[in-house]
């Protein structure tokens, strides 16, 4: 048995375009000399979130501390991917101070947090907690996540699947597992909205779950760190619609991800007029990504969640670094990507 203290892990589940980096990011701003490692999960296999987080250029969480799992969802690979790296990370000198974890929009929280109970992990670290990330916005317009519009078309398209019944239940476990449910977006909210969005995740909270708003990811970390939950001992309390599933009956089978690479010379009026149709046409649930624009020297951040987009700028491009403009694109499973690339204006990558 180790002498030394178990590191505390937090885990920061959310369904696709919650918030969850957002979050991560104002964290390690104000991390306050803490030494950070992060573990950045990703559906698709285009590390965006990892990136965004890596070049923050704080000395507590320096690139080489950003650990991306882009291979899949951690949940179903956490034999394969998610041990190893733990066991990598745990055994680094100096020792983070604290390992932050961010999920994959799709990915359930618990068959994660079963993993800090395997012998070479549970001597070394504990889950200090799980943060469940909420769209604020999203559920005071009463999606969960999606565009139900577009639901009702995929549905009408493919009787078999019930693609709602998906979300919802993912949803559901994400919100069964946490410790603190973070509600984002409360800048586009009025009291109405938010009163609303509070009501749809109270059925689905457990008693002891504290809740906070947030707009922007600005959360003190001194709330976020140090709940002390040792989740990994109390996951009997944690009720799941996947428990005794296989992972293969996760359900990710419901949902479909892919990537499109644009042309050059796409303003970001172009993509954001594409990007918005694209949506209104097809069960897309996100699309981001990093776009080149002719003449800019500037990357072009691109995030679509459900019908709503945000783009900027948010640095030059590298010297030696490729332009290259891709979007990764997460929707419903039967999403027709030859479709979806040509109203983007691009084509899928290989
Ligand atoms: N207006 C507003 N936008 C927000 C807020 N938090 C996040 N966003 C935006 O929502 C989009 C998705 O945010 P992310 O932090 O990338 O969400 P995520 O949960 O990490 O997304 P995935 O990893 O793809 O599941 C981005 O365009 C963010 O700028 C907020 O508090 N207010």
């Amino acid at each position: 048995m180790s002498t030394r203290s178990k590191i505390p892990a937090t885990i920061v589940t959310g369904f696709l375009g919650a918030g969850k980096t957002t979050l991560i990011r104002h964290l390690i701003e104000n991390a306050g000399g803490r030494r950070l490692a992060l573990i950045v999960n990703e559906f698709g296999d285009v590390g965006i979130d990892g990136d965004l987080l890596k070049g923050c250029g704080i000395d507590t969480c320096p690139d080489e501390n950003v650990i991306e799992l882009a291979n899949g969802c951690i949940c179903c690979t956490v034999a394969d991917d998610f041990l190893p790296t733990m066991e990598a990370l745990l055994a680094r000198e100096p020792r983070p101070d604290h390992i932050i974890i961010e999920t994959s929009g799709l990915a359930l929280p618990k068959p994660l947090v079963q993993a800090f109970a395997w012998p070479s992990v549970k001597t070394l670290a504990t889950v200090d907690g799980v943060i469940a990330v909420v769209d604020g916005a999203a559920l005071a317009e009463g999606r969960v996540a999606n565009d139900p519009e577009a639901l009702d078309r995929q549905r009408a398209a493919d009787t078999s699947l019930d693609h709602e019944a998906e979300v919802d239940e993912l949803f559901e476990d994400q919100l069964a597992c946490a410790d603190m449910v973070i509600v984002t977006k409360t800048d586009l909210l009025d009291a109405a909205g938010l009163a609303r969005a509070h009501a749809a995740i109270a059925p689905e909270l457990r008693p002891a779950t504290r809740v906070i708003e947030a707009a922007g990811g600005k959360v003190d970390p001194a709330v976020l760190l140090g709940i002390g939950a040792a989740v990994e001992d109390d996951i009997a309390s944690r009720p799941s619609h996947h428990d005794g599933t296989s992972e293969e009956e996760h359900g990710h089978d419901a949902f479909a991800s892919f990537v499109v690479e644009l042309p050059d010379g796409m303003s970001p009026d172009d993509i954001s007029r594409r990007i918005t149709a694209a949506v209104a046409d097809h069960p897309i649930y996100r699309v981001k990504g990093f776009v080149s624009v002719t003449n800019k020297p500037m990357r072009l951040v691109v995030q679509g969640v459900g019908p709503r987009l945000q783009q900027h700028f948010d640095r030059p491009w590298g010297a030696g670094e490729a332009r290259r403009s891709r979007l990764v694109v997460i929707g419903a499973q039967g999403l027709d990507a030859g479709a979806v690339a040509t109203a983007l204006g691009g084509r899928t990558a290989a």
